[in-house]
């Protein structure tokens, strides 16, 4: 029996999939294969009470499918609350695809994703995340309508990173009117952790206004590339954390808040891209709230990409979408304030106000 070789502490591993702890009730989740492509996915439905649940396709190296699994269930549940607390009519969800995205993804197994995603029926529609670019959403097109991000010659709205790459920048500025009664960012010493298509971007805000800026990657011909285009230092330490910084934005993945990290930064403000920066929302939180440090919610402030490409959908222009993109500057000043007010950390405020919008719904629906 199984229950004689695995301890009641290891129960995720015998209930795999909804016993795991960063299972949140997820109306549906779909693991994709296919042998001739190699196609290994993992589709997360997390909600989809306001809408249909839309969130990017993220190909990476997983170091096994626990990895996987963990981040499709993590992705499409942050997924849910950026789309509430950014007032659209989506729901979440997210997909992952097991490989290397420089030496495995190829057109049939994108082709072969696309007929994954249509055998939902719009219930799950996709976009583009890490290791994913519009050509890939271009061929994911070709077999099924339910995916955004596709290129603007082909009628979508382009590469969302830009927009995401502004909404942080947004979302940075209001953090630090909370913290330093200003929001100008000139001569604040800002790391950017992971300069891809938002972090270069977001490089490119920070350097206009004047921002002393480091920047951070693995990969080091994006270092020497960034840093031919803009005025930014390079950034050669062993611990990013331990640094003396004003702000640090966590651009590359999820989780680099943790219990290794908290305690070292001396960072005023976090505001970065990445998804799922705390490793424990409520620990770390709760910690970063203790400490003085001013979060600004990744969920609210990178939910710029998603704006772009519900414009897909709804049919709304560019201007609208930058429009909408400048109000995170507003929301955030909102949540922080209403953090500071309640004595909740600023995670608590922005996720009571995306859950108080679904629960309004969901009545709604049950009239
Ligand atoms: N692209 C969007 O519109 C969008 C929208 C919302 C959220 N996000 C999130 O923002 C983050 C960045 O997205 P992106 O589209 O720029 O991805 P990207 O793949 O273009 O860039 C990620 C960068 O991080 C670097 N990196 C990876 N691990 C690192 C590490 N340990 N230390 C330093 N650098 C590291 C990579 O080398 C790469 O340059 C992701 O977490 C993504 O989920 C992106």
């Amino acid at each position: 029996m199984t229950s004689d070789v695995i301890s009641s502490k290891e129960l995720h591993k015998i209930d795999p999939v909804f016993g795991q702890l960063s299972f949140d009730n997820h109306e549906q989740i779909v693991f994709c294969n296919d042998k001739d492509t190699g196609l290994k996915a993992i589709i997360g439905i997390h909600s989809t009470v306001l809408g249909p649940a839309l969130g990017g396709t993220r190909m990476w190296n997983y170091n096994n499918e626990w990895e996987a699994l963990n981040d499709v269930l993590r992705l499409s549940r942050g997924m849910t609350f950026k789309s509430a607390i950014t007032g659209l009519n989506l729901g979440g969800g997210k997909a992952v695809i097991i490989g290397d995205a420089k030496t495995q993804k190829t057109p049939e197994l994108m082709k072969k994703f696309g007929e994954f995603v249509h055998s939902l029926n719009g219930k799950y529609i996709t976009a583009e995340d890490v290791g994913m670019t519009t050509a890939d959403m271009d061929l994911v097109r070709e077999v099924t309508p339910y995916v955004t991000g596709i290129s603007e010659s082909k009628g979508g709205a382009g590469n969302p990173s830009p927009i995401t790459a502004y909404g942080v920048f947004m979302g940075m500025k209001a953090a630090a009117k909370f913290k330093f009664g200003s929001d100008v960012l000139e001569d604040k010493s800002v790391f950017v952790q992971g300069i891809g298509h938002v972090g270069e971007a977001l490089v490119e805000h920070l350097v206009n206004e004047g921002a002393r800026v480091t920047i951070a990657d693995i990969n080091q011909e994006r270092l020497e590339a960034v840093k031919s285009k803009y005025d930014v230092s390079i950034y050669n330490g062993q611990d990013i954390y331990s640094e003396d910084m004003d702000i640090y934005a966590p651009c590359a993945l999820g989780a680099t808040i943790n219990d290794d990290t908290i305690f070292k930064l001396k960072a005023q403000i976090i505001a970065g891209a990445a998804n799922n920066q705390l490793a424990i929302e409520d620990k770390h939180s709760r910690q970063l709230q203790e400490r003085g440090i001013v979060y600004a919610p990744d969920f609210l402030i990178n939910a710029g990409g998603i704006i772009n490409v519900y414009a897909e959908l709804e049919n709304y222009d560019k201007q609208e979408i930058v429009r909408k993109t400048e109000n995170i500057y507003n929301t955030t000043l909102e949540i922080l304030d209403r953090a500071k007010m309640s004595q909740v950390s600023t995670n608590v405020a922005a996720l009571s106000i995306a859950n108080e919008r679904i629960e309004t719904r969901k009545r709604e629906q049950q009239k």
